[in-house]
């Protein structure tokens, strides 16, 4: 079976644009999983914890096979790899991975909970998960992605570097991972 997920990825610490292209890269040499599509980097004030760093933030779109447990143990996989500390609740991170959906499924278990419970505060999740895909519907409110974007409070979110650069990085062959 082929699952559809969207994946948010962030860093505030050290090159985080490097941590971003190996999280991804990662994803990609997956062997149960394709990436489809990547947003634009976002360069963005930091939120909850406001003293540090500003982070860069994307979201990718993702078919695996994987059930959505596997798949977060995928991506706490790919963290460690790249020696996530986690000191300061919401503080600074090499790299996070947050799975924010998994098909129209919602999930709500100790150690995963599906749609990621604060993405719908979250301009920097918000703004490139919209940027894949506009006609999302987020299944726990029933409600159109786009209006949540449109309702977005200026959260500090700007373009680092464009959809189509990223693209051409990230995905180099042009052709999609897997
Ligand atoms: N949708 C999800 N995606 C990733 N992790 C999740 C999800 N739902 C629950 N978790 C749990 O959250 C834990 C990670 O929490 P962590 O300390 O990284 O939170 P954070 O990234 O600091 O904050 P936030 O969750 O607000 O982004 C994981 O161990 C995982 O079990
Ligand atoms: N701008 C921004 N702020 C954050 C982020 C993040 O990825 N970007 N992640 C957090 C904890 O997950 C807390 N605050």
């Amino acid at each position: 079976m082929e699952h559809i997920s969207y994946i948010a990825l962030g860093s505030n610490i050290g090159d985080r644009f490097e941590y971003l292209r190996k999280a991804v890269m990662a994803l990609r040499d997956h062997t149960h999983i394709s990436v489809l599509a990547t947003s634009s980097i976002y360069e963005t004030d930091p939120v909850g914890y406001v003293d540090q760093a500003c982070f860069l933030n994307m979201v990718v779109k993702v078919v695996t096979s994987l059930s959505p447990f596997a798949l977060l143990a995928a991506a706490m996989d790919i963290e460690k790899q790249f020696g996530r500390k986690r000191e300061v609740h919401w503080g600074p991170r090499t790299l996070d991975l947050d799975i924010l959906l998994y098909n129209h499924e919602n999930i709500e278990t100790e150690q995963l909970i599906i749609p990621h419970p604060r993405m719908l505060e979250r301009a920097f999740v918000l703004i490139p998960l919209f940027e894949i895909d506009e006609s999302l519907i987020i299944p726990s409110v029933q409600r159109p992605l786009r209006s949540y974007v449109e309702q977005l409070s200026d959260q500090g979110v700007r373009i680092w570097k464009s959809r189509e650069a990223v693209a051409e990085l990230f995905m180099p062959s042009g052709k999609e991972g897997g």
